[in-house]
């Protein structure tokens, strides 16, 4: 499937410090309505589990983490081997690389079945994704809010205005680059009122580091 960007410009986001670009409509609809339906059923959805605090949980989403050789990504002590390109991810990729001036050789897919479905706080700050990870972040589906808070030492308080809210809508693509995961963290909270599914796609580029963790 040929992917065609509309015309559209960047909407810096404004966080110091952070480099966060936000194009409200990449796709077209009728492209995004496509490539929605397309990747429903062209993805192998499965259950991630991984360990937190010392305990296997299950992901509160379904995912797939899809590169080329060499991009094994490893998260919270989890290690997840790439699956293969798929005929309308590979094209994507190549348009995706043109609009941001950017490599990716990798994209964590995840499906948000419903408003239960979610993503907790964190930061993409894994080594093999190197010092100022260039992350493109393509929404499709129902529109979900997507906060990002500054990190700050444990135990200091976090006022409700520190947190910035950016609904992600379908056709949208959001770009996280420079200091952003150092300095920042984001979460997608669970949104009772939403009972249709959204896709994420966020593409990456994976280092080969020679000191990787076996
Ligand atoms: O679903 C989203 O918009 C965020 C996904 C995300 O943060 C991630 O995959 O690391
Ligand atoms: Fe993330």
């Amino acid at each position: 499937m040929i992917v065609e960007p509309c015309e559209d410009t960047w909407q810096a986001l404004p966080l110091p410090g952070a480099d966060v670009r936000y194009a409200a409509s990449w796709l077209v609809k009728d492209e995004a309505d496509r490539l929605l339906e397309r990747l429903l059923d062209e993805i192998s959805w499965e259950q991630h589990r991984f360990l937190m605090f010392g305990r296997e949980v299950s992901a509160p989403r379904l995912s797939c983490w899809i590169g080329g050789p060499g991009t094994t990504y490893m998260y919270s002590r989890t290690r997840f081997e790439p699956r293969t390109w798929t005929p309308s991810l590979t094209p994507l990729r190549a348009r995706l690389e043109q609009f941001c001036g950017a490599h990716f050789n990798s994209v964590l897919a995840n499906l948000y079945r419903d408003g239960r479905d979610s993503m907790g706080w964190h930061s993409d700050d894994e080594p093999e994704l190197g010092e100022q990870p260039v992350i493109a972040s393509l929404s499709l589906g129902a529109t979900r809010r997507f906060r990002l808070r500054r990190r700050v030492p444990r135990g200091t308080r976090l006022a409700p205005a520190d947190t910035m809210e950016c609904p992600l809508a379908h056709g949208s693509l959001l770009l996280m680059a420079g200091a952003t995961q150092r300095l920042y963290q984001h979460d997608l909270p669970k949104s009772a009122a939403v009972d249709t599914p959204r896709i994420n796609l966020t593409f990456r580029y994976i280092h080969t580091l020679a000191s990787r963790r076996p």
